[in-house]
């Protein structure tokens, strides 16, 4: 089986560099699909499950993809086909994203509800509602999705029963080539929606009031291919952060944007954690004895649901005891079943987790429950005795960058077993490709030009 071992006990120290963000990215691949002439050309690309997941998906749309050296280019000046496989989508949550581009693009979609980590029921209602105010029909059965509009999608005032980040994402892309203009009210405020409002203005598109709950965007005739840089992973960057404060390391995390961290960095300084911020990246230094302190996740700009299960696992090695609310996901603390076994001192309370730290955390067989679970699992070996076993890594691999290399070049006693073979890291890691080459298409669709419905 395929695992990571982890012996603990090592301090953390040295750089290391950020990747481009999933949750950035994936959206902003999605809206590629929006240009209907030039190539877009997407930089900082991470090279992750979930990349090659939306790619295969926009492959399957009719997109033309190659990649080389952390860049995407991609140009789909014909979409030939409305309908996202199922095996692609039932994969990750954010293929779930094309649905907006498609019905602005050529007014139609059959797309599968989505998949992904299942940390709670995840239901789609306010995209939906988004698109039917915008004038899409929408039919739902058999765990399928089917829309159409008879003309061009209409701008719409939309209001967002939860301020929800995928929603968000959707209605702006759809909106993007209405006609007239959508106002968003109780938008989602994440740095990746102002990413991908970024990028769609650099298309040609026109967002105002990204970053704000109330997002304004005037619908325009046409949409071309544009170069934009993908911003650094917030939340790769906040779990190397507590990687390096669970060792009492001292780590340089480059690329890492300090706006972007306000609350893991105000938590991580309550509990005693020096943070020196740069132009360039965030210092994070700490001695072995932390204070104990309650979080409580919530929407941007409140504490990431993403960095929950780290910064739990940063809580076991304090001394005192810590709340640790859930508010965003219902079902987002399996992984305290897997600290449990490692000699952690948790009980749940509804969506509280009441989180006792000061017992000396033990190596153990573990298996990351989703992928932020598996990088807190990572976190809370690096401090534990003796070696811990995680497998699961499938979901690990959806959202970070060769974390065994990066935590070994800053002194980690990890590596990655591959099957049945144990390949030290740093004989794993694999040479850049020389040149372009096209993603591999999981799977072939039948070529059909699709037009407009109502051209
Ligand atoms: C690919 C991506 O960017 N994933 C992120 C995105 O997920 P995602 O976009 O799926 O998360 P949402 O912001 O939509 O979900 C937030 C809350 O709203 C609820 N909801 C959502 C949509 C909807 O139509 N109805 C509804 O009730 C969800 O069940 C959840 O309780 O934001 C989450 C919250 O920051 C992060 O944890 C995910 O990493
Ligand atoms: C929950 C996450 O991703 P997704 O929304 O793609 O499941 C995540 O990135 O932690």
């Amino acid at each position: 089986m395929t695992k990571i071992i982890v012996r603990g006990g090592q301090r953390l120290t040295g750089t290391v560099r950020v990747s481009g963000a999933k949750n950035a990215v994936l959206p902003i691949l999605a809206a590629s699909l929006l240009a209907t002439e030039g190539d877009s050309v997407i930089c900082d690309v991470p090279l992750l499950d979930d990349v090659m997941t939306i790619q295969n998906v926009l492959a399957s749309l009719g997109a033309q993809i190659t990649y080389n050296n952390d860049k995407m280019r991609i140009s789909a000046p014909l979409i030939t086909s409305f309908e996202a496989p199922y095996e692609l989508i039932r994969k990750m949550r954010a293929s779930f994203l094309v649905m907006g581009p498609l019905l602005a693009r050529i007014g139609k979609v059959r797309i599968s509800l989505p998949g992904g980590c299942a940390i709670g029921t995840r239901p789609i209602d306010q995209h939906l509602k988004g698109f039917e105010a915008m004038g899409a029909e929408i039919t739902l059965g058999q765990g399928f999705i089917e829309a159409s509009t008879p003309t061009k999608l209409k701008g719409a005032k939309i209001y967002l029963d939860v301020a929800s980040v995928g929603a968000t994402e959707n209605i702006m892309m759809a909106a993007a080539l209405a006609q007239g203009t959508t106002t968003i009210e109780n938008a989602a405020k994440e740095p990746e929606i102002v990413d991908l409002a970024n990028y769609i203005n650099a298309m040609g598109g026109k967002v105002r009031g990204a970053g704000t709950g109330m997002i304004r965007i005037e619908g325009v005739e046409r949409m071309h291919g544009a170069t934009h840089n993908v911003i650094p992973d917030r939340v790769e960057a906040g779990t190397y952060m507590i990687a390096s404060a669970i060792t009492g390391g001292d780590v340089f995390i480059e690329g890492a944007i300090a706006d972007h961290l306000t609350p893991v960095i105000s938590k991580l300084q309550e509990m005693g954690v020096e943070i020196l911020e740069s132009d360039n990246g965030i210092r994070v230094r700490a001695g072995m004895s932390l204070k104990a302190v309650d979080v409580k996740t919530l929407p941007h700009p409140g504490f990431p649901t993403d960095m929950q299960s780290q910064m739990m696992a940063l809580l076991l090695a304090s001394e005192g005891t810590s709340l640790v609310t859930e508010t965003v996901f219902e079902n987002r603390f399996m992984h305290v079943e897997e600290f449990q076994k490692m000699n952690a001192n948790i009980k749940v309370d509804g969506r509280t987790a009441i989180v006792t730290g000061g017992s000396k955390l033990t190596g153990a067989k573990v298996c990351a429950t989703d992928l932020r679970a598996g990088a807190a699992l990572i976190c809370a070996a690096l401090r534990a005795d003796g070696e811990t076993e995680v497998t699961g890594l499938h979901h690990i691999d959806r959202g970070y960058v060769d974390i065994t290399g990066k935590l070994a070049s800053l002194g980690a006693q990890i590596y990655r077993v591959e099957a049945e073979a144990a390949v030290p890291v740093m004989a794993a890691k694999a040479a850049p490709a020389a040149e372009a080459v096209p993603f591999k298409r999981e799977k072939e669709v039948a070529v059909l030009k699709v037009q407009p419905t109502w051209a």
